[in-house]
């Protein structure tokens, strides 16, 4: 890319905006020239408003720490100075939903980690490697917003990227039942030990609303687009239960699942290691190599070994064996704030960015 894109990031002091930051140091196609965030922020430098809550493990990048925080609600501000945005506003689903489109509507494409508009019926919610055609809904997104360029395009949850790729990849086998577990990291709050002492040696069964998205999200990633808009997929029948687990990064899932058509176990773990899509075809700066990985060894994947497997991007999966009751069981994992969040994110906008969708204005 000759020049490359301008971003900014909507909400850039919290966990998730602090990850997009330093995910984008010295990234080939975006810099980050714009940090908003909210009015209280709003006319410190980058570095005053974060303070001493830095809560990656990487330091600071220079490139930020002296840009002025603009206030997000001054929607046409903040965009007049970049070509895109990455949102992690921390707001009401109501008023994320609002801000937004008022960004979209200025010509300014959003990709947003938030949950807002994961059900609005066009606006694309994908895993780059599994289902990029969604982003076809844009054009009819962009009509109804009397749009040329801004649109809003959302990733899916945390805590489903540690199953919902193996569904993709089993596809011709009919993944007909689910039962999920999941096991999510303290980050995934936005918090670390520090910030929540009560999560050292503890596990809370109960994180709200997320049960719901578990079951319901993967289905919208395995829809199709009909007529300008997504249409769930049918199946499989998924039931979730999620627990906090005292992890500061990394979402496991254990998974019982049942076929249409039951294969063999060497089948399945060729299909998750020969599973690619457009972002490995494509070769995305923000890509994994390999997708999905299959660990053999009985104690794997394990968060402090497998988390950081592709620089995060990836999905590990081991321990698939048949079951007494289900066709067969697996334990997943990814990195909840990387995969799971900003890093997800990046490969959609990368994948929009090769697809055309976003250009500098
Ligand atoms: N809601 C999740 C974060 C995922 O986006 C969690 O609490 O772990």
């Amino acid at each position: 890319m000759e020049q490359k894109l301008r971003v900014g990031i909507l909400g850039a002091t919290g966990m998730v905006g602090q990850r997009f930051i330093s995910l984008l140091e010295n990234h080939p196609w975006f810099e980050v020239v714009t940090v908003a965030a909210s009015p209280r922020s709003a006319g410190k430098t980058y570095e005053e408003a974060v303070g001493g809550r830095w809560k990656m493990d990487t330091p600071m990048p220079e490139a930020v720490k002296k840009l002025t925080v603009l206030n997000v609600n001054e929607v046409e501000k903040v965009a007049a100075t970049v070509d895109f945005v990455f949102s992690a506003v921390d707001m009401t689903k109501e008023e994320i939903k609002a801000i937004e489109e008022e960004y979209a509507k200025t010509e300014t494409p959003v990709v947003s980690n938030n949950s807002a508009h994961r059900w609005t019926p066009d606006v694309p919610m994908v895993v780059p490697e599994i289902n990029p055609e969604h982003f076809d809904v844009i054009e009819s997104q962009k009509k109804r917003l009397g749009t040329t360029r801004g649109f809003i395009a959302v990733k899916p949850n945390c805590s489903i990227q540690s199953y919902a790729p193996c569904l993709a990849a089993w596809k011709e086998f009919g993944p007909k039942e689910l039962v999920v577990t999941t096991y999510q990291a303290i980050s995934g709050a936005g918090k670390t030990f520090k910030d929540w002492p009560e999560m050292d040696g503890n596990i809370i069964p109960y994180i709200g609303g997320e049960e719901e998205k578990s079951e319901k999200e993967p289905l919208r990633v395995l829809g199709r687009v009909e007529n300008g808009e997504i249409v769930m997929a049918d199946a499989p029948k998924i039931t979730c239960q999620c627990v906090r687990v005292p992890v500061l990064n990394g979402h496991t899932a254990a998974v019982f699942i049942n076929f249409e058509k039951k294969p063999s176990k060497e089948e399945l773990i060729e299909k998750l290691v020969s599973f690619r899509g457009f972002p490995q075809e494509a070769d995305l700066p923000s890509a994994p190599k390999q997708f999905i990985q299959y660990l053999e060894e009985d104690n794997r994947p394990q968060v402090s070994l497998d988390v950081d497997y592709e620089r995060g991007m990836g999905v590990s999966i081991g321990r698939l064996r048949e079951d007494s009751i289900y066709d067969y069981k697996f334990i997943g994992l990814s990195h909840n704030t990387v995969r799971g969040a900003a890093g997800g994110a990046v490969l959609c906008a990368e994948t929009l960015t090769a697809k055309g969708f976003i250009q500098a204005k």
